[in-house]
């Protein structure tokens, strides 16, 4: 068993955590860990419960029950929680009559980090020149860079990002792929939220799905994609079904009537079907359709949109520490 002695110090617990706001239930006995090294991708569609949790790993609402930690500890308990980890849950709250650089002074001076990290991840974040402009006319995209620029600003073990490729043009999230490859590759510890799996399937190792507050898989991103494959068209798939047996290749025949051999090896998918003289009109790795697939797992569980909405809350129950958002009690 972990305990916090022995416990790593960027390994994220969540352990039977659960939400209710009033008698409605956004997070339900949710348990998963995130590894250090690695970039996780926690998705799930609107409303699955993902900021809810983030917000209870960091601090800022309380859970029903169950516990999340950092390193074996709660982050209220963090001997050094700036050091430990940085968090951008929302690209909007900073002040827009001050510039970028200005918001990151601000910061840095209140978590004792000296100004040249200000302008060193202005660099690495790729907005040095647009920093010293008012913050109020920020596109989306420039907000989630100076978002990334403050998360990182005491060089913490843990990254946590609430939908950072929000706002961001395919260019931006190639950059935002290759920068949190290149953080993980030096061992942080880095859990980012989607509500879309297609755009995160590039950038993550490990996913953590949710739907309706509750776990519906998690682990590796290479066991979402499956076993590869080949998919064959030809005109009699079962007799070349019969053909690869022979050739000590499985195959089944897939619901649009092509067959999928378990093999890699087109080339002897095809030698074969030439030496059983069947003709071949299609011969393609097989990829998974990781888009269906996370549509199953989470179908119909959009409850913003009132689908599977027992118990949907009509307004906010509780007062948020980060946005002070309007509600009383849990
Ligand atoms: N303070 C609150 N009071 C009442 N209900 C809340 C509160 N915060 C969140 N909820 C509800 O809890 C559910 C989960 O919300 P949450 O924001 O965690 O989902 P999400 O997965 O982050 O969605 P999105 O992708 O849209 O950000 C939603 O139905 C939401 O309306």
């Amino acid at each position: 068993m972990t305990t916090a002695t022995t416990t790593r110090a960027g390994l994220i617990e969540v352990t039977g955590l659960t939400k209710r706001f009033g008698t409605f239930t956004a997070v339900d006995d949710l348990s998963f860990t995130v590894e250090p090294g690695r970039i996780t991708g926690f998705l799930g569609p609107n409303g699955a419960g993902k900021t809810t949790t983030l917000r209870m790993l960091l601090g800022l609402i309380r859970p029903t029950s169950g516990t999340a930690t950092i390193g074996g500890h709660p982050y209220v308990d963090l001997p050094h929680p700036l050091s430990s980890v940085g968090a951008a849950l929302e690209a909007t709250n900073f002040h827009p009559g001050r510039s970028g650089r200005d918001h990151l002074l601000v910061l840095a001076d209140t978590a004792d980090v000296p100004a040249s990290r200000v302008d060193e991840l202005l660099e690495l974040t790729g907005i040095p020149a647009a920093a010293r402009k008012r913050a109020g006319g920020y596109s989306m995209g420039m907000r989630q860079r100076l978002g990334l620029a403050a998360a990182l600003l005491a060089d913490p073990e843990v990254l946590v990002l609430d939908e950072p490729a929000n706002g961001l043009d395919p260019e931006g999230i190639r950059w935002l792929r290759g920068f949190l490859r290149h953080l993980s590759g030096q061992g942080k510890t880095i859990l980012v939220s989607s509500h879309l799996l297609r755009e995160v399937e590039q950038t993550v190792d490990d996913v953590v799905i949710i739907a309706n507050g509750r776990l519906v898989r998690s682990g590796p991103m290479a066991g979402l994609r499956g076993t590869p494959g080949a998919l064959v068209q030809t005109s009699d798939p079962a007799a070349l079904a019969g053909a690869l047996r022979v050739a000590d290749v499985t195959s089944t025949v897939a619901e649009d009537g092509s067959l999928v051999a378990d093999t890699t090896d087109l080339r002897l998918v095809g030698d074969v079907a030439l030496r059983a003289g069947l003709p071949v009109y299609g011969l393609a790795p097989r990829t998974a359709d990781l888009e269906a697939l996370f549509f199953e797992l989470t179908e119909g569980t959009n409850r913003n949109l009132g689908a599977g909405a027992a118990g949907s809350p009509a307004v906010p129950l509780e007062r948020d520490a980060m946005t002070g958002e309007e509600g009383a009690n849990e």
